[in-house]
């Protein structure tokens, strides 16, 4: 039996005023699924995770792609500060100049798996960009809702944080459609890919059926041939003995 449908798109376009980013959209959200949204940089994943949060309402937390953080404020502020609407206004300003000892503590047990748990009385302009992405994701988190929707919220991260904030998202949610670009996350970790190309959703596919070569297909400014690469190569290292070899991008994907 198939979950229950969240949203669903049928033959819609979505945009901004008269400009339209992605068009003939037909795609539905289920309950439960954990979905991984790819694309080139402004292919439209912001722009859909700004549709599905509309029509998620409150069921959906939402992890913004720059953060929306306070500088001048403390982590703890920062992350309380998700639920301000589920406080009174004398609790919020109270709060403002002296954390009330529950808020803090719900807060603290919500910044040890994040590795914050000694920087909450820290102002977040003084944090590193991994940090502040760390407290984004925790902002999101204290929301306490089914659904995480998140703008790219493990790019600031390495390799080992990104796959252990999914774990923590996924464990605190029941579904989750992140914008990511982490290919090899995205078919590891996820049910689900969606992935946008030239205005249309090129890919809605389980993760279990595609291959990494599926998802450079999205890419494809970042596939030059191989005979493109080598020029390129001889034209900036000419002359260079000790240089290093040219990285061919998404090379690990290619079968
Ligand atoms: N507020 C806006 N008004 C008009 N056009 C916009 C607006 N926001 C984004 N766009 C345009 O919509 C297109 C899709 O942008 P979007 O931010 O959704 O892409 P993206 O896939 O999230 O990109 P990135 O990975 O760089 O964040 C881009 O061409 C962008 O210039």
């Amino acid at each position: 039996m198939k979950s229950e449908v969240l949203v669903e798109f049928e033959r819609e376009s979505l945009g901004h005023g008269d400009r339209i980013v992605l068009s003939d959209l037909s795609l539905t959200l289920r309950a439960g699924e954990r979905i991984a949204l790819l694309g080139e940089s402004g292919a439209g994943k912001s722009t859909l995770l700004g549709v599905l949060r509309q029509r998620l309402g409150r069921q959906a937390a939402w992890c913004p792609q720059h953060h929306g953080l306070v500088g001048p404020l403390s982590v703890y502020l920062n992350i309380y500060m998700a639920r301000l609407d589920q406080h009174s206004a004398l609790a919020n300003l109270w709060n403002l100049a002296r954390p009330l000892p529950r808020a803090w503590q719900e807060v603290a047990e919500l910044c040890k798996p994040l590795g914050l748990e000694g920087l909450m009385k820290r102002s977040v302009s003084q944090l590193s960009g991994g940090q502040r992405q760390r407290v984004a994701i925790g902002r999101a988190l204290y929301q306490q809702r089914d659904i995480f929707l998140g703008d790219e919220p493990v790019a600031s991260v390495d390799p080992h944080q990104a796959l252990s904030l999914l774990e923590l998202i996924e464990q605190r949610h029941q579904g989750s459609v992140i914008a990511l670009h982490q290919r090899e996350l995205a078919l590891t970790h996820f049910d689900r890919v969606w992935g946008i190309a030239e205005g249309r959703m090129v890919i809605d596919a389980p993760s279990a059926s595609l291959s990494l070569a599926d998802l450079d297909t999205l890419y494809p400014s970042a596939t030059p041939s191989f005979a493109d690469a080598s020029s390129i190569a001889e034209q900036e290292h000419a002359g260079d003995q000790d240089a290093p070899e040219v990285a061919l991008p998404c090379h690990r994907g290619r079968q």
